[in-house]
């Protein structure tokens, strides 16, 4: 039988922000469509293409495709295809744009114009977009629109994307039937350099522009050794922060869910709500949730540092220093963005690498994703850390608990590294690219982003919370709960439920590496996201009926061993199902997923039981 693949597209004409990286083009779509797609300075942050509607003065609705930032048509790297595909009507799914938007950097126009004149060659209409129109202002270009307009045979509008300035007048000019016709495409491209250099020198923009505060800001930042040592501090501040400035809203937090469970218990109790509820509600929902739940202003500093290292443009720089030692491991600085990125999540950073040109690289760079210290680690490390470390400070007001975390931090950068020296001596290298990178000028991170991005990420957290991990708190305690003690039983009411038996079970495979069984059962539910095991810990003891905060009942009960022994353990175990199912839809098969849990896991346990061994030998015992 004959098939037929059908592609029914929705109404509307179709437009496409076409530009270099880092221009501007999401931030853009953001303003025309109301939309909230994520806009850094470092070029690579979109990667996929995104659509959304936009209306014209007129009211004609529109839809609007974002697309990743290319150099040219001729693509190198899996985001740049999609781009090229888009232009040329290839995209699964999708139509040929019936319009594009040529997103330039008014302040680089030299370099940004090739893809217009590119992109005037493919025979769609195109409207140039004269966009950081401020930044090139303050550096003394004045380009008169008009003139630019008139040397391209296109119709050209001013821009801040990032203020809204030029989106009027986009929206106005979409109304022009004129605009939707396609100009006579410039001759052919061998010499599009020489004649935009004609073209700048005619409008008066061909002299060079003196250094802006930039350069004079990289003179420290690219420094051979002043500059790795600001990123050592940059770092290690991230980490003080993190523990030193939380304290406030986590006691608060805590508080608020402590007291709920005592007022829960026995509001219950007088609505007269049978014991296995109160159970439920007090032991299930809220100590497991809110053991999850405290972590999240820890989670917000860490992110919003990322943040603000994100939009000031020192990303790239940083890639830029560790160029030279990540060379010795067989990557390139290109990929320290999706790596970094994995410390948000693993699954951006798995999609960032999309913006790796060599397959090789993108594959080991995806392989190395999961050990990055994942924002799901830090509420099972915050928690052991608060057990087992005392809050102490050091000299120069160095935290104690800060100085563990950011080794744990270094424990997962060390471990990738250790994997991608073995995986350069196992698998052939190909040939060596010096690293081409732009370096953005820096910015001021803007304050209403920063807030977007933090409530993004506290939606997200929130979300899971109250999505997996309520789910998974929730069997947790059925678990826990069913079936009851026997008559006369002398031990906990846990030890003898479902989660008791299964923690049994397992306990004989993971008391070589110092689990005990409580951690067994929470490992269970934490394969599927890593913080479960905390609710799930929390809600274990909670029915274990001491009546203590968790971190307590973990200092009283737990060796200090155990407690190094499980922090290496995460150190690690690739425990994150949407990990490995994002490594699956990237690479394109189940190999490499399981190739990955396989080798990690078994890491895992191995780091896990010598760490077990080794502090059980210098404790002594
Ligand atoms: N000063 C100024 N900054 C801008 C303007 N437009 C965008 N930016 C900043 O430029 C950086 C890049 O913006 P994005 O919108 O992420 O750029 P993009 O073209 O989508 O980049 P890719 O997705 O990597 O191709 C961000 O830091 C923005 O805040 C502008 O008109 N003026
Ligand atoms: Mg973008």
């Amino acid at each position: 039988m004959n098939s037929a693949i059908v592609h029914v597209h929705p109404p509307g004409r179709l437009l496409a922000l076409l530009g270099n990286p880092n221009c501007g083009k999401t931030a853009l779509f953001n303003r025309l469509t109301g939309s909230r797609q994520k806009v850094a300075n470092y070029a690579g942050v979109t990667v996929e293409r995104k659509e959304g509607r936009l209306q014209t003065e007129a009211g004609e609705r529109l839809r609007l495709l974002d697309l990743p930032g290319t150099y040219s048509l001729h693509p190198r790297s899996p985001d740049e295809r999609v781009t090229r595909d888009v232009l040329a009507g290839q995209a699964v799914g999708e139509k040929r744009p019936d319009l594009l938007l040529c997103v330039v950097d008014a302040s680089n126009l030299r370099r940004h114009l090739r893809l217009v004149l590119a992109a005037q060659r493919q025979g769609l209409p195109c409207v140039l977009v004269l966009n950081m129109a401020d930044v090139a202002e303050r550096r003394g270009l004045q380009i008169d629109p008009q003139a630019l307009s008139h040397e391209l045979g296109l119709p050209v509008v001013r821009a801040v994307a990032v203020q809204g300035q030029g989106v009027a007048e986009l929206r106005a000019l979409l109304d022009d039937p004129a605009v939707w016709r396609p100009a006579p495409p410039p001759p052919s491209d061998a010499d599009d350099g020489q004649r935009i250099a004609a073209m700048l020198t005619r409008l008066g923009l061909d002299r060079a522009l003196p250094p802006g505060p930039t350069e004079r800001i990289d003179r420290w930042v690219l420094h051979p050794w002043l500059g790795p040592l600001l990123m050592a501090l940059l770092m290690f501040a991230m980490f003080q922060a993190v523990f030193a400035w939380a304290e406030a809203p986590k006691a608060l937090i805590q508080a608020g869910a402590n007291a709920l469970g005592q007022w829960l218990g026995p509001a219950l109790e007088g609505l007269g709500a049978p014991g296995w509820l109160r159970s439920l509600a007090v032991d299930g929902l809220v100590a497991g949730l809110g053991g999850v739940l405290v972590f999240l202003p820890q989670i917000l500093i860490l992110f919003a540092f990322i943040l603000v290292l994100e939009e000031s443009g020192y990303l790239p720089r940083a890639a830029y220093l560790l160029d030279r030692w990540m060379g010795g491991l067989g990557l390139s600085g290109r990929s320290f963005i999706p790596l970094l990125s994995s410390f948000a999540c693993a699954i951006p950073g798995i999609m960032a690498t999309r913006s790796i040109a060599n397959p090789r690289d993108r594959k080991v760079t995806m392989a190395l994703a999961p050990l990055m210290t994942c924002s799901a680690r830090l509420p099972v490390y915050a928690l052991l850390i608060g057990a087992f470390v005392p809050a102490r400070p050091l000299a120069g007001g160095v935290e104690l608990q800060g100085l563990v975390l950011f080794a744990l931090y270094l424990a997962g950068i060390l471990s990738a590294a250790a994997v991608a020296w073995v995986l350069k001596r196992l698998t052939a290298r190909g040939e060596v690219r010096t690293l081409m990178m732009e370096l953005p000028e820096y910015h001021w991170p803007r304050v209403r982003n920063l807030g977007i991005g933090l409530l993004q990420r506290a939606w997200i957290f929130l979300r899971r919370v109250g999505g997996i991990i309520l789910l998974l708190t929730l069997a947790m305690w059925l678990l826990a709960s069913f079936p009851g003690a026997p008559e006369g039983a002398t031990r906990p009411a846990i030890e003898y439920s479902l989660a008791g038996q299964i923690g049994r079970a397992l306990a004989g495979l993971f008391e070589p590496i110092g689990f005990n069984w409580q951690i067994a059962i929470a490992l269970v539910p934490g394969l599927a996201a890593r913080e479960v095991a905390v609710g799930a810990l929390a809600t274990v003891y909670a029915l274990s009926a001491e009546g203590d905060a968790l971190s307590q009942a973990l200092a009283q009960q737990w060796s200090l061993a155990t407690a190094l022994a499980l922090l290496a353990w995460y150190v690690v175990a690739p425990q994150c199902l949407s990990t490995l199912a994002a490594i699956r839809r990237e690479s394109g098969s189940w190999r490499m997923p399981l190739g990955v849990a396989a080798a990690y896991f078994g890491l895992a346990y191995l780091v896990a039981g010598l760490t077990y061994r080794m502090a059980l030998r210098l404790s002594g015992s």
